[in-house]
C-alpha cells in the first residue's frame, strides 16, 4: 500500500533522512484494516550519536540568531503544514487510525498554531534590568542546549510541534523520538521544518523502543526531556533526568472527572461527555473518563448519551462522513477489553457498546457504563479507549471530595447553569487544566499540563518559555569594587 507523504527512510539527522538497517525492525500497521502499511528500523547507538553529535553543533550557532530570525523559519513551516494538511492528515490517519474528520482539523492545524505562536514569541524573549543604586543586574534569558522530545501515539504531528516549536523559539535543538506505534508524522515534520529554513540539525528523528528514549535521556549532551506518555515511563524518565540533573516537562495520564449537575444544559453536558470520552476513540490523555451525574438529571442524561451515540458514524476512517475510528493498535484494543471484562464482572451496568466489530482493524464500539462506583477499576484506573463510566452523586461537596480522590490530576469539566458554582468547582479541582461548560479544547494560548502523577512543567502558552530557557543573571559594578584586604 502507498499514501501521499510516505517517508523515505527511518530518521532525520542532520538535515537528511538517514538508514540503519541494523536496527529492530518495527512494523507499521494501519489501525483500520491491521496490514502492515510500512517498516523502520530502531535507532542503533550509532544513530543515536550522530543525532546527539549533529544537534549540539548546530544548537551553538542556532542560539546566535535573533529570535525573531528564528520565529520566521518556525511561522515559515506553520505556513507550509497548512498548505499540505490533507497529505499530512491522510498520514496522520494511517500512523493513528483516527478519523480523517478528525485529523484534518486537530493535528497538523494544532502544531501549526504551536508553530505561528512561538515562531511570534520568539522575537519577544528579553531579560530584565534590576536597578541596585548605581549598580545594576541585568537578565539573560538562555536557551537549555539540546532537548529531547519523546512522544505518546494518540497526536504524533501535535506532540512533535507543542515540543518543537518552543524548545526551537528559545534557542535549542531538539531530538524527537516519536511513539513506535506511531514513526511517521514526526518524519513529515522534520522534512517542513528544514525546507521552512530550519538549519541542519536542529530538529532529528530517531526511531526507536523505550531503549532509544532512555539513551538519549542519559546523554551528558542532553539538557532537557520533555516526555507525553504514561505514568510509570515518566516516572522512569524524571530518575534518568535526575541523575543528570536535567530539565523536565511530563506530560503523563490521567483519569480525570466531568461533573454535571442537575441545572446543566442537557446537550451541552451530552456534548462534553462525547468530546471528553470518544473523541480519537477515547485515545486522550485528558479525557473527563469520570462522568459524575447529580441524581435528579441522570436517567435523562444515560437516554440522551445513548441517542446521540447511535447517531456516530464507525468505519473507514479516510471516509469523510465517518467520526468514530480504530483504536491505535491489536496491543490497546486488548487492554481497553480487559477493562470492560472488569466493568462487568465488578458489576457496573452496561448502558451499551462493549463489543469489538465485526470487521478488520481494531474496531471498539464506544462503551457507556453507568451505576460506577469509585472503588470499581474502571473508575480508578486509566483506560485510554472509548469507555465512559458514569456514577450519581447527590451534593457538591460529595462530588468535589470524590472527584479529587485520585493520584492523578491532568484535566476536570464542570457543567452547571450556576456560574458562581461553576468557578467554586474550577477552584476545587485539583488538576492542572480544567473546563466550565465545555471539554477538552486546547488552544496553543493557554496552559496545558497537570498536577500530582500526571505531570509536571507546562506545554503551550507564554509558559512554555519557562521551560524551554534559563536565566542568567549579570552583576554589574558601575563604582571601585572594596574588599576586606
Ligand atoms: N498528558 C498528555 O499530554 C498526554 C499523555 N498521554 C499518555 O500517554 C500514554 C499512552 O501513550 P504510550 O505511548 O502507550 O505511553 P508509554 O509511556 O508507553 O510511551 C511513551 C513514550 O515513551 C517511550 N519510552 C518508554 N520507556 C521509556 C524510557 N524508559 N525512557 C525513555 N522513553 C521511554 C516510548 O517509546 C514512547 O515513545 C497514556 O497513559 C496517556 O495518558 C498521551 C497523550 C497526551
Amino acid at each position: 500500500m502507498t499514501y501521499p507523504t510516505q517517508p523515505t527512510a527511518s530518521h532525520f539527522i542532520d538535515g537528511a533522512y538517514v538508514e540503519d538497517a541494523a536496527g529492530t525492525e518495527i512494523e507499521v500497521i494501519y489501525p483500520a484494516t491491521g496490514e502492515v502499511i510500512g517498516r523502520v528500523h530502531a535507532a542503533t547507538p550509532e544513530i543515536v550519536e550522530r543525532a546527539i553529535a549533529s544537534a549540539h553543533a548546530a544548537q551553538t550557532r542556532w542560539a546566535t540568531l535573533s529570535g525573531s530570525a528564528r520565529g520566521r523559519i518556525l511561522r515559515r513551516a506553520a505556513d507550509l503544514l497548512r498548505a499540505r494538511n490533507h497529505d499530512l492528515s491522510v498520514l496522520e490517519t494511517y500512523d493513528t487510525g483516527k478519523p480523517y474528520q478528525e485529523t484534518s482539523v486537530a493535528d497538523a492545524a494544532s502544531g501549526a498554531d504551536a508553530l505561528d505562536y512561538f515562531g511570534g514569541l520568539a522575537g519577544t524573549l528579553t531579560g530584565q534590568h534590576i536597578p541596585l543604586g548605581e549598580d545594576w543586574v541585568y537578565t539573560r534569558r538562555e536557551p537549555l542546549g539540546v532537548c529531547v522530545g519523546i512522544g505518546a501515539w494518540n497526536y504524533p504531528t501535535q506532540i512533535a510541534c507543542w515540543k518543537a516549536a518552543p524548545a526551537l523559539a528559545c534557542g535549542n535543538a531538539m531530538i524527537f523520538k516519536p511513539s513506535e506505534t506511531t514513526p511517521l508524522c514526526a518524519l513529515k515534520l522534520a522534512e517542513i521544518l528544514h525546507e521552512a529554513g530550519l538549519p541542519a540539525g536542529l530538529f532529528n528523528v530517531v526511531q526507536g523502543m523505550g531503549e532509544v528514549g532512555a539513551a538519549l535521556v542519559g546523554d551528558a549532551r542532553v539538557a532537557k526531556v520533555s516526555l507525553t506518555g504514561s505514568v510509570p515511563t515518566g516516572r522512569r524518565v524524571y530518575a534518568a533526568a535526575a541523575a543528570g540533573m536535567k530539565h523536565v516537562t511530563l506530560e503523563l495520564g490521567g483519569k480525570s472527572p466531568l461533573l454535571i449537575f442537575d441545572d446543566a444544559d442537557l446537550d451541552n453536558a451530552v456534548s462534553g461527555a462525547i468530546l471528553g470520552n470518544f473523541y480519537s476513540s477515547g485515545q486522550v490523555c485528558s479525557n473527563g473518563t469520570r462522568v459524575f451525574v447529580q441524581r435528579g438529571i441522570k436517567e435523562r442524561f444515560l437516554s440522551r448519551l445513548t441517542d446521540r451515540l447511535g447517531a456516530a458514524v464507525i468505519g473507514d476512517p479516510l471516509e469523510p462522513e465517518t467520526n468514530f475510528g480504530p483504536m491505535v493498535s491489536a496491543r490497546q484494543l486488548q487492554i481497553v477489553e480487559d477493562y470492560i471484562a472488569a466493568g462487568i464482572d465488578e458489576g457496573a451496568r452496561l448502558v451499551t457498546g462493549g463489543q469489538r466489530l465485526n470487521r478488520n482493524g481494531f474496531y471498539l464500539q464506544p462503551t457507556v457504563f453507568a451505576d460506577v462506583t469509585d472503588a470499581m477499576t474502571i473508575a480508578r484506573e486509566e483506560i485510554f479507549g472509548p469507555v465512559m463510566a458514569v456514577l450519581d452523586f447527590d451534593s457538591e461537596a460529595e462530588v468535589m471530595a470524590r472527584a479529587n480522590a485520585t493520584e492523578f490530576g491532568l484535566a476536570a469539566g464542570v457543567f452547571t447553569r450556576d456560574l458562581a458554582r461553576a468557578h467554586r468547582v474550577a477552584a476545587g479541582f485539583e488538576a492542572g487544566t480544567c473546563y466550565i461548560n465545555s471539554y477538552n479544547d486546547a488552544p496553543v494560548e493557554a496552559p496545558f499540563g497537570g498536577i500530582k502523577a500526571s505531570g509536571l512543567g507546562r506545554e503551550n502558552s507564554a509558559a512554555a518559555i519557562e521551560h524551554y530557557s534559563q536565566l542568567k543573571s549579570v552583576y554589574v559594578r558601575m563604582g571601585d569594587l572594596e574588599a576586606p584586604f
